[in-house]
């Protein structure tokens, strides 16, 4: 089933007066016109390779071969990056299996080990506890410049030397970087090409959060036995409105830009909770964070994407998100749970004083908890919109991926922001390296 997404219950008349007006949306929605049309102009010249990688297959032999280079005969494959060159990798991953309790960690294969968060007591654990000879690693970093990720591989360089195994670096890393440029550093590179070890190339005009659909993202998926071909397949399937030149309220991904925006010109509401329903989607609402914030975060404007992950944040978020301050819109995604997973013996259910549990699945529990958050959200005057796969898999994750891409370039154009750069937090980066060498 593709994406279906239901917004009846992001308005005034279903949420009170925290709703927006259908016509106010109507008016947003209207701006976004130029933004398609801007997108179809960039896929027609090329000028925005992303919009090209759905339908493209002539990378697929080479992501195939980096996965099993990375996994042939290795009991660990860590791989190094952080943001945009960690996070798509991840969340592909994670729909293949990789840091799901219990499944995750009984599969067979090499393990996965996703280190985007430099913390020296973590790495020095890591590095102690790998098992190096069979450990691969591949280093990401579309820039080749990032603070963490050279000074992860300086690490790993060294480990790979006290094991021992300093003469086979090239046996065990893989890089990853954008291309050399004459007259351009790229630190990565100058680190670890004398060591004779292959480096892919990272597409220099895919920014590093929208990658996941690159070879960035579809190595540590393919890893984990996620099919390029279908995630793409899946990312399509969202980008196929735009390019078929619908208009606005024909492209699910310009309603719900427009909707966002709408609540923030309108409403002042700037959070965005993204709700995801299944272990399969909790790296994707982190990816997701990146994605909408460093995108939108600029000149005054932009959202707050805050992730949760259902049930299990029915929990922890919910009652906040029902009977806190109304400052928010929500985005459920919800999966067709229904008749899925172990099934309850009527007999222990009434014994446990639940028959209502009884006969039931444990996913018939799961769809019920999803209708009832949506339902209770909007009683609550809590604006949101659903959002419903049959299930978490390469295609529809690709097709999730492509969505909030889209969404989020549509809603950089109706914020008039660049969704393409970062540039406040390179001047932290700038001051950090001023003080480590104060140190
Ligand atoms: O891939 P790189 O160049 O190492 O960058 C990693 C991440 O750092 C950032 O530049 C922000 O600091 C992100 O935009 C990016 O995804």
């Amino acid at each position: 089933m593709p994406l279906k997404q239901t917004i009846d219950t992001c308005f005034d008349v279903e949420v009170g007066e925290t709703g927006l007006s259908r016509e106010a949306f109507q008016a947003v929605l209207g701006r976004a016109r130029p933004g398609l049309a801007w997108l179809r102009e960039v896929h027609e010249t090329g000028a925005l390779p992303l919009l090209s990688l759905p339908a493209r297959d002539d990378d697929l032999a080479g992501i195939a071969e980096a996965a099993d280079w990375l996994s042939a005969d290795a009991t660990d494959v860590i791989v190094l990056g952080t943001g945009g060159s960690s996070l798509g990798g991840q969340t592909l991953a994670q729909v293949g299996g990789w840091r799901l309790p219990v499944v995750g960690d009984l599969r067979a294969g090499p393990r996965l080990h996703f280190l985007d968060n430099l913390d020296p007591v973590s790495l020095a654990a890591a590095f102690d506890a790998l098992p190096l000879e069979t450990t691969r690693a591949l280093v990401v970093s579309k820039s080749g410049g990032t603070g963490e990720t050279l000074i992860q591989a300086m690490a790993l360089l060294t480990a790979y030397e006290d094991a021992g195994l300093g003469d086979d670096v090239k046996d065990h890393i893989l890089g990853l970087s954008e291309p050399a440029v004459s007259g351009h550093l790229n630190k990565l590179r100058k680190l670890l090409e004398p060591y004779g070890l292959r480096f892919l190339d990272h597409d220099p005009g895919v920014g590093g959060r929208f990658t996941a659909l690159t070879n960035v993202g579809l190595i540590p998926g393919a890893l984990m036995g996620i099919d390029p071909r279908a995630v793409r397949a899946g990312a399509a399937r969202a980008l196929e409105p735009v390019l078929a030149g619908a208009d606005a309220d024909g492209v699910p991904a310009a309603i719900g830009a427009a909707l966002a925006v709408g609540y923030a010109e309108h409403h002042g509401i700037v959070q965005n909770v993204m709700f995801g329903y299944g272990d399969r989607l909790e790296r994707f609402t982190r990816w997701w964070v990146q994605l909408w914030a460093e995108s939108l975060g600029k000149q005054g404007r932009g959202m707050t994407p805050v992730p949760a992950v259902g049930p299990v944040d029915q929990h922890s978020q919910l009652q906040l998100f029902l009977d806190g301050p109304a400052d928010k819109l929500f985005t459920v995604i919800a999966t067709d749970a229904g008749d899925k997973g172990p099934r309850i013996d009527p007999a222990l259910a009434a014994e446990a004083g639940q028959p209502e549990f009884g006969g039931r699945t444990v996913g018939d529990f799961v769809a019920s908890q999803q209708r009832a958050t949506v339902e209770t959200l909007a009683r609550n005057g809590r604006p949101v919109r659903l959002l419903q796969v049959s299930s978490v898999d390469a295609e529809s994750i690709g097709e999730l991926m492509m969505h909030f891409m889209l969404e989020t370039i549509i809603a950089a154009h109706l914020l008039g922001v660049d969704a393409f750069d970062q540039p406040a937090v390179e001047e932290g980066k700038i001051l950090a390296r001023t003080y480590l060498e104060e140190m």
